[in-house]
Formats: structure tokens, C-alpha cells, sequence
């Protein structure tokens, strides 16, 4: 069997006393979408951080990409091919779309941000960004000021920009929150579109639905620990799995 694109081994972070994340251990394979899921404080944010290079765990190994990578900075994570969105979107508000995109496609192709504005090679970094908002749905808003946009909107640019970075795999952490139903559908076409470019996609998700549907697999975490892995039916008549969300006596139907 193939190696996992990537491997996290018992990891665990520590803040002070809390274990944040604790001796969590998970794979994700290439062209595979992984759900992480679990209540709220269960240590799925930590785990993004620490996979993404935000923070440095306490114990434990991440490999991505063949390599040993726990430690190595956001930015050699992003060079590895690791993109990421943040549960808060954080737009570049007064730069144009198409600009937020360039920052991103910057790390790439041409070593830096200025050199992706200004250079020969801009013209090429330029396609490529916009061949990104072309396929998020984005292209018709590319000179508007990034501020400017809706929730729905922005969280697709977010997409945009982790897809510049992420060749390999994207994090994508509560891509659907505070969307309206009939925005939901038409991004979860999306998120599907990039799983079948053969981009691992590793998805915190709140809405079940959507977790349930896209995922090939389910994390659980509970407290910083895992408590079950496995498919989306699986996962959904876990008992361990409906007490963490509802207590005792609650309904896998409800999860
Ligand atoms: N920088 C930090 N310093 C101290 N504690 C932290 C830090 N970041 C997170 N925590 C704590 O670690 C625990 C896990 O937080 P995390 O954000 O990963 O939860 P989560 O599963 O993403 O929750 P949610 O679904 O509410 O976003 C929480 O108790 C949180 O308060």
C-alpha cells in the first residue's frame, strides 16, 4: 500500500496544564478527504496548527510529503505543498481579490511577494491566480476590493488562496460556517472538485451533513484524544462518538 501523504503520530500539544491535543495519531492518504470532527475545545484547531507549522507539539511526529515536518515553520509547510484556510477569514481587505491570490501564488512560483507583482514571471503567476478564482467561482469579482465581499465569497477566496499554496493537501477549517443552505451545496461541489484533481483535503466541519457527505473518512476527537476513526456510517452509530456530541442517551440521527 501506498505511504500516506500524511502521517501524524501520537501527537500532543500541551498549554500549560491542558492537553490540548493529546498522543492523537491519524493518516491521511493521497486524493483522500478526511473530516475532523468534534465538540467544540476537542483540539481540532491544535491539530491544524501543529500539522500547519503554527505551533511545535509537545511529543509526537508529523510526516508530510515523505518527510519528517513537525517543528518546520508555515512556510516550509507551504513549500511542502500545504495550504490552509482559518476558521476566521483574514482577507488582505484592501487589496483587490486577484491580489490575495497573487500573495499566495507568490510562495511558489517566484520566491517572494514582490517579485510576484513586479517581474517578468508575474505575468504567468497572474494566470495562474486567475485560473484559481475561475475555478472557486471568483473570476467575475477579481478587481473588487477584498473587503468588500460577502461571507460566501470570502470563504471561497480563502479556498483560492490554500489551493495557491496547497498542491498536495488543503486544511480546511469550517469552510461552511455561517453559509445559507443554497450556498452549502454548490461548495461542497467544489471542496469534491478538488479531491478529484487528486487533492488531499483534511475538513473541520460542524455542519454533519456536510461532513457525512464529503469525507471518505471521520476523525473524532473528544478532549484532545481520539476517540473513533472510520467511514462516515461507521462513525455515525459510534456510541463513544454520540456521547461526546450528545451525552448519554443521544440519537446517531441527531449527530
Ligand atoms: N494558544 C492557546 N493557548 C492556550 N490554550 C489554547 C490555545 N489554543 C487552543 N487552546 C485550548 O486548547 C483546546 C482545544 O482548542 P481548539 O481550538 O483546538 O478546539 P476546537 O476543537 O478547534 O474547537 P472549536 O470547534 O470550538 O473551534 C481548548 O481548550 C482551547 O481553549
Amino acid at each position: 500500500m501506498k505511504a500516506p501523504l500524511l502521517r501524524v503520530h501520537n501527537l500532543t500539544k500541551l498549554f500549560g496544564g491542558l492537553r490540548a491535543v493529546d498522543g492523537v495519531s491519524f493518516d491521511v492518504h493521497g486524493g483522500e478527504i478526511l473530516g475532523l470532527l468534534g465538540p467544540n475545545g476537542a483540539g481540532k484547531t491544535v491539530c491544524f496548527n501543529l500539522i500547519s507549522g503554527v505551533y511545535a507539539p509537545t511529543a509526537g511526529e508529523i510526516h508530510f510529503s515523505g518527510r519528517r515536518t513537525d517543528g518546520l515553520p508555515p512556510h516550509r509547510m507551504a513549500a511542502l505543498g500545504l495550504g490552509r484556510t482559518f476558521q476566521i477569514v483574514k482577507p488582505f481587505a484592501q487589496l483587490r481579490v486577484l491580489d490575495n491570490v497573487l500573495v499566495a501564488c507568490g510562495v511558489h512560483h517566484y520566491g517572494g511577494l514582490l517579485r510576484s507583482f513586479t517581474s517578468w514571471t508575474g505575468q504567468k503567476t497572474r494566470q495562474r491566480a486567475m485560473e484559481l478564482l475561475e475555478k472557486v467561482g471568483l473570476a467575475d469579482e477579481a478587481h473588487r476590493k477584498a473587503g468588500l465581499l460577502p461571507l460566501g465569497h470570502l470563504r471561497r477566496l480563502e479556498i483560492a488562496r490554500a489551493l495557491a499554496v496547497g498542491h498536495r493537501l488543503v486544511l480546511l477549517d469550517e469552510s461552511f460556517s455561517g453559509l445559507r443552505e443554497e450556498e452549502i451545496t454548490p461548495l461542497m461541489a467544489l471542496v469534491a472538485s478538488i479531491r478529484q484533481e487528486g487533492i488531499s483535503v483534511l475538513l473541520i466541519e460542524h455542519n454533519m451533513r456536510v461532513a457525512m457527505k464529503l469525507s471518505n473518512r471521520i476523525v473524532v476527537l473528544d478532549h484532545g484524544c481520539k476517540i473513533a476513526e472510520g467511514t462516515p456510517a461507521e462513525i455515525a452509530r459510534n456510541p463513544r462518538v454520540i456521547e461526546a456530541y450528545l451525552g448519554r442517551g443521544g440519537r446517531a440521527g441527531a449527530a
